[in-house]
């Protein structure tokens, strides 16, 4: 296996500089990355349409489509199969079951999505609705809030959410580091407008003070 798609590799990076009219790495290549992840997906659902008409041979014949896109995908990006291979084996020994129990917060959730790749199944957020000190708009911060109170078993603390919702967008030092003209700052300032939204909604228990927690059920 290995051996093929290392074959593979080196024919697809020999070709991408051929010529169009005669290579189709090439001519993919020429259309530009958008264009080459679009083919990847058609042939991952033409994967998965296969698999679900119990197709073995079509699940074979489209596999080899899939890998050999993702091998131009790969290339063109300036990554190699040993860069997947290496995260694969940097994985290796850590259930999936427990490596998706540690993320926070649950990002299954699909109503976050404004901030989330798509389909990644794992945390991811793009930068593009970020604000101009780096933070996500806040109802996006209100939605994770609500779903990292969910998942907490107990009181918390302010700080913990806040650290917890800074990991889960992936925010930058720079971001958690800005602060407003009196010296407050805005991240923190965003998680307790979130906090303060779900007061108002009714989801949050404010009986403790300076303890944060979801009304059960909510
Ligand atoms: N493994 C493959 C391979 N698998 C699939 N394909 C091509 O991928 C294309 C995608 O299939 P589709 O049915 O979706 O094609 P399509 O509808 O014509 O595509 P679009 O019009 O949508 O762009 C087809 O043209 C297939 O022939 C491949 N093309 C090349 N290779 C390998 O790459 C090497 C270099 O190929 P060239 O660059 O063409 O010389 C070859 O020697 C092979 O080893």
């Amino acid at each position: 296996m290995r051996d093929s798609l290392d074959t593979l590799e080196a024919t697809i990076r020999e070709r991408r500089a051929a010529d169009p009219d005669t290579s189709y790495v090439a001519k993919l290549t020429a259309k530009g990355r958008a264009k080459i992840a679009q083919k990847l997906g058609e042939e991952a659902v033409e994967t998965v349409i296969a698999a679900m008409a119990d197709d073995r041979a079509g699940v074979v014949s489209e596999s080899a489509d899939l890998l050999f896109h993702l091998t131009v995908l790969l290339a063109d990006m300036g990554l190699s199969l040993d860069d997947v291979c290496a995260e694969l084996d940097r994985r290796e020994g850590v259930s999936g079951l427990t490596e998706k129990a540690s993320r926070v917060p649950d990002a299954k959730q699909p109503h976050i999505s404004s901030s989330k790749i798509e389909g990644s199944g794992k945390r991811r957020h793009t930068n593009s609705n970020f604000d101009q000190h780096g933070l996500p708009p806040q109802d996006d911060v209100m939605e994770a809030l609500h779903l990292f109170l969910a998942k907490q078993q107990n009181w918390i603390e302010p700080s913990e959410a806040y650290r917890g919702l800074a990991d889960h967008f992936r925010l930058e030092a720079e971001a958690l580091s800005s602060t407003m003209a009196d010296g407050r700052s805005h991240w923190e300032n965003r998680v307790q407008w979130a906090r303060k939204k779900l007061v108002d909604n009714g989801s949050l228990d404010n009986s403790r003070r300076g303890l944060w927690k979801l009304k059960n059920g909510k």
